[in-house]
């Protein structure tokens, strides 16, 4: 009897006959499921990874990095970045974009953007509160995407590469591209400023593969130990971490210092970051044994459950609330003006006071129904009737029968913003 294996996943991109339309989901469409989202929460100040994870030639470089034609999700993800940076950009709320590129071969780091071009290995340390690191690392500032482009390239040049048995431009190392965010938000008022950093982790691992596969020999084979070695630990880690997550195994040893890759990546993979795998499989006929161990790997990722938090200084915080409270009253204002809610009258009434529209009193207001007028203080100007009503004051009116005063309420939570912010400041000067 055949076993039915069930496996977990968010998203499922069918990318093998790029004519058959319907069913195709080119580089375009994981960019708008999976890059918009790791964005989206970068720009709130959350550490975001996105790591590729398959068998050789399965289409890892293609998903992360793509080719000229068809680029991937890292261009896509910097261009996009870049977009928001400059729409976002102004006087209150500045940006600052440093890119590193490294790639861990046979258990070393290298830096893919070392401005002298040497290709000797640096340390990986720990820092007491940023974690592992690693020591003399390139961190790039960047001003726009073609600097980024320019960098990219230069990587990925430098990154080491050999044709085998199954892929002609097989990675042989794992790959780490980040983008390090850094956004200042300034209170004009008061002078104050205060920062929010997210750090981006796209990883384009090393291909998981059978050295019988490959073709393995002398340089290769030992390439492929260590490239097993450090998938091997990736998948005890993730193994570990899910288990903690199902409550199974709390106080469970996260071997994470097993391998350089698990030791870089110990925030992404179980601590402060919103992650996302992207597993990829190949349809080749004897690949049973791969995709089902690519399955069984994002399956048990799934299940991890991570503990992200905003990297922000305690300056930021409140300037980003205070923002938020403000988006909010914004909000209220504009949902006032537009439904054409509005009173000069501060106190609250029960009734609706009657309305006197050229000279004749309306008793239920609810005749303006269905009515958009534009308010002042005392006139209402109801476009499509090409008319102006005056109105007394003080003034309230309900349309659709219904009493709302939303301009007194943001009123009065503008003067709560305002007594707070006062002792904000206060707070800050004792
Ligand atoms: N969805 C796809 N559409 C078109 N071409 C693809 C697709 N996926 C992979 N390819 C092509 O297949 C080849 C192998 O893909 P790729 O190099 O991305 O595999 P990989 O998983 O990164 O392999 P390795 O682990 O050996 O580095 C490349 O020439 C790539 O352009």
């Amino acid at each position: 009897m055949a076993t039915m294996l069930v496996f977990a996943f968010d998203h499922c991109f069918w990318t093998m006959d790029e004519s058959n339309t319907p069913k195709y989901a080119g580089q375009e469409v994981v960019f708008k499921c999976l890059g918009e989202g790791i964005l989206d929460n970068a720009f709130q100040g959350y550490n975001a990874c996105i790591f590729a994870y398959g068998q050789t030639g399965s289409g890892k470089s293609f998903s992360m990095m793509g080719n000229g034609d068809q680029p991937g999700l890292i261009p896509r993800l910097c261009g996009a970045l870049f977009e928001r940076v400059h729409r976002d950009e102004c006087e209150a709320h500045s940006f600052k974009l440093e890119v590193s590129f490294m790639e861990i071969y046979n258990e070393k780091v290298r830096d893919l953007l070392d401005p002298k071009g040497s290709r000797l290995s640096l340390k990986v340390r720990e820092h007491k509160v940023l974690g592992p690191y690693v020591d003399g690392l390139s961190q790039l500032a960047v001003t726009s995407f073609e600097d980024i482009e320019v960098l990219m390239s230069e990587g990925n040049k430098s990154r080491t590469v050999a044709a085998t048995n199954m892929n002609e431009e097989s990675s042989r190392s794992h790959a780490v591209f980040s983008i390090v965010v850094t956004q200042t938000l300034y209170d004009l008022g008061s002078g104050n400023s205060g920062e929010k950093v997210s750090k981006i982790s796209l990883v384009d691992l090393a291909g998981s593969e059978r050295v019988s596969k490959t073709g393995a020999a002398g340089e290769r084979l030992k390439e492929g130990s260590n490239i097993n070695r450090s998938l091997t630990t990736l998948g005890c880690v993730i193994s570990a971490l899910a288990d903690q997550s199902a409550g199974k195994g709390k106080a469970k040893f996260v071997p994470y210092r097993d391998s350089v890759l698990t030791w870089l990546l110990k925030d992404n993979l179980g601590g402060n970051s919103k992650t996302a795998m992207i597993a990829t499989v190949s349809p080749a006929a004897d690949n049973y044994e791969e995709t089902l161990s690519t399955l069984r790997y994002a399956d048990r990722a799934k299940r991890i459950v991570n503990h992200a938090v905003v990297n922000e200084d305690p300056n930021a915080r409140i300037i980003r609330e205070l923002r938020e409270e403000v988006e909010k009253l914004r909000e209220q204002l504009t949902a006032a003006e537009v439904r054409g809610l509005c009173t000069t009258d501060m106190e609250e009434r029960a009734e609706p006071l009657p309305v006197k529209v050229k000279g004749v009193t309306l008793e239920n207001t609810s005749a303006l129904e269905g009515m958009s007028p534009m308010c002042s203080s005392t006139t209402v100007w109801e476009p499509t009737a090409g008319k102006e009503y005056e109105l007394p004051k003080p003034l309230k009116l309900a349309l659709a029968g219904s009493l709302v005063k939303p301009q007194s309420q943001a009123i009065d939570a503008l003067h709560a913003l305002k007594r707070r912010v006062r002792g904000v400041r206060r707070g800050r000067r004792t």
